[in-house]
Formats: structure tokens, sequence, C-alpha cells
């Protein structure tokens, strides 16, 4: 018999955790498994609960929320036997994303009756692990802004990235690698060991989970011209085509900039010093996937669907945001009136 634990992450997301809970005794098979329940109390638990798991041999470790539980559960999982498992519950679910696990509940649980292990890299960023994402810039601030938001959600992060990005300055970052150092103005570095940040906006489009290289993406700064295309891009694959986007791939990056400041790393914020150092380490990770014969037709649909809802999402966004504005402006206005 195979043992799982599942980690529930009851404040990630929007979706029911308890709708997930009531599907496991139909579909987990209990033939090979047995498995138990967690609830994590507080940021940072489900650190603790899953380097227990580990240590009691626990066959796979299941995440029950979005990018930041699975990166702190796979924290505990690196170089053990336990694998990860997700059942994506979050607001983006990058990895899950990446990795073409379902985000339909009941498809997801199916995946760890069928699926198989595949062993994934993981980055470090100032000595903490991160498995998707990380990087300094627009995307740090605004991961600090959505921290602190009282609310999640794709929703809340699009509200979140329109107010600030009106105000951010891009900064001047010095990047050394194992090739070499250069210098940098830009709104965003972003280092990718999986593709994209979540909600399928691939800022490291190129990005393989199992070549020890970090995916770096460079945004230099840009015109609001360059935001349809940039946008549409971010989407579409294919970022690392934009004029304004530059791309490498390296082992190590070291980036300095001229104060200490905030990065980002899973999409959760990390005040940091002047200098940040970043590897990649290959092949630390094992996760359950899906069999490759399962991903693409659903991947394909999946996709189109998604893409379909992100862009109807931020145009309510967008429209929400400029009514907002025009009401306080007309509040103004009939005040001073
Ligand atoms: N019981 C808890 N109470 C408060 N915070 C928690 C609790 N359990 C975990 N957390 C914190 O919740 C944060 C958000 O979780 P998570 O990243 O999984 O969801 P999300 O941000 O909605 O999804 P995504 O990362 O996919 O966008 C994590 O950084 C984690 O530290």
């Amino acid at each position: 018999m195979k043992k799982i634990i599942f980690v529930v992450n009851p404040i990630s997301g929007t979706q029911s955790k308890e709708l997930i809970l009531s599907l496991l005794d139909e579909k987990i098979d209990k033939t090979r498994y047995t498995w138990e329940v967690v609830y994590t109390k507080r940021a940072g638990h489900a650190v603790q609960i899953a380097a227990k798991a580990a240590e009691e041999k626990a066959d796979i470790v299941v995440a029950i929320g979005g990018d930041g539980t699975i990166n702190e559960i796979a924290r505990s999982l690196v170089h053990t036997d336990t694998a990860l498992g997700i059942i994506p519950c979050g607001s983006g679910n990058g990895l899950a994303r990446h990795l073409h696990i379902p985000l339909e509940p009941k498809k997801a649980l199916d995946i760890l009756n069928e699926g198989c292990l595949n062993v994934i890299d993981y980055g470090k960023i100032n000595n903490t692990d991160f498995f998707c994402t990380c990087g300094v810039g627009f995307d740090a601030f605004v991961s600090l802004k959505f921290a602190h938001a009282g609310k999640r959600g794709l929703l809340t992060y699009l509200e979140k990235t329109l107010q600030e990005s009106l105000k951010y300055q891009p900064e001047t970052y010095e990047l050394e690698t194992e090739n070499g150092v250069a210098k940098y103005k830009a709104f965003l570095i972003a280092c990718g060991n999986a593709s994209q940040y979540g909600n399928n906006a691939y800022i490291a489009p190129q990005a393989i989970l199992t070549d020890g290289l970090l995916d770096v993406t460079i945004l230099e700064p840009f015109t609001v011209l360059d935001v349809p295309s940039l946008a549409f891009q971010l989407f579409n694959k294919t970022i690392d085509q934009n004029s304004r986007i530059k791309t490498f791939r390296c082992k190590k990056l070291c980036i300095r900039r001229a104060t200490p400041g905030v990065v980002h790393f899973d999409g959760d914020p990390m005040e940091t010093g002047a200098e940040v150092n970043i590897e990649l380490i290959q092949r630390g990770l094992h996760v359950v996937v899906p069999y490759v014969e399962e991903r693409d037709p659903a991947n394909v649909l999946q996709k189109a669907q998604e893409y379909v809802n992100g862009v109807k999402l931020m145009n309510e966004a967008i429209v929400d945001n400029i009514t907002d504005k025009n009401k306080k402006i007309f509040k103004k206005l009939t005040k001073k009136g």
C-alpha cells in the first residue's frame, strides 16, 4: 500500500477545497493507496507537514493549493524519494499548468492513480528554493502588493498589476553569469525554471523543467504603445520575439542593483539585499505527472478555453478599473461643483 498525504491550503485561490476533499473517497484507488488530509494553519506550515511526511517515507505529498503551497511542500521533498502531487487550487497554478496537470479536480485526482513520476529541476534565489519562476522588478513589486491585498484570485492579481504598472519605474541592474557581465535598464527580470507565472502568462516560453538551465527574460523599458503586443505575446507563448525583450540561458545568475529591495519566488515576495544570487539545481524533485499520451489533446482544448477566459477576464478587469477611475473623477468633479 502506498501512502498519500493531502495538504490543503484553505486560503489559496478561490475554489472550494471541501468539494475536492469530498471526491477523494470516490476517485482514489483504495486497493493501492491509503491517505490522510492535513490543513495548513498558517503560512510556512506546509514546509513542516511535508518534512514530516518525507521523514515517515510517505510516497506522495499532494498540494491542494497554488504555487506558494507547492513551494512550501516541495522545499521539504527535494532530494527525497517522496513525490509531489498537485491538485491545482491556486490563483495562477503555474507549475501545474506547465506540467499539464488538469485544473479540473476530478481529472487531477485521476493523475494520482494513472500518472507517472518525473524528476524535475528547481532553483534557489538567495538560498530560498523556487520551482516555477522567480525574479526582480515589477513582478516582484506586484507580488508584494498581492500578498497585502487581503484577497486572492486572478482578478485581484490583474487589478494590482494594472494599478501598479502606471506608477512603476524601471531600474538598472548588473547581471553576471558564467558567460560574463552586462548592464540592463529593466522593468523586470524573470528567471524561469518553468515557462509561466501562472494563468498561462508565459514569461519564459522556452523553459524546460529538466534541462538544468535558468531561462532569463529581461523586459526593457517600454511605452504604452508596446503594451498590446507585449500582453498578446505573453499569453501567446511568443514574448521572447518582442523587441523590448532580451533572453538568455544560464546555470547561475548574480543580479546587482543599486539598493536592497523585494524579489519574488513562485509569486511570493521576499526582501533581499542589493545582490541577488540565483542558481538552478538539476533533477531534484519527484513529481506525479500525466503520461505523455494523455497530455496533448485535452491540453489544446484546455489552453484555447483558458486563453479565451484570460482575455475575457483581462477585459473585465480593465473595464472595472476604468469605471472605478471614472467614478472617482466624477465624484471629485461633483464635489467641486
Ligand atoms: N492556513 C494558512 N493561513 C494563511 N496563509 C497560509 C495558510 N496556509 C498557507 N498559507 C500561505 O498562503 C499563500 C498563498 O498560497 P498559494 O500560493 O498556494 O495560493 P495562491 O497565491 O492563491 O495561488 P498561486 O500561487 O498559484 O497564484 C502561501 O504563500 C502560503 O504561505
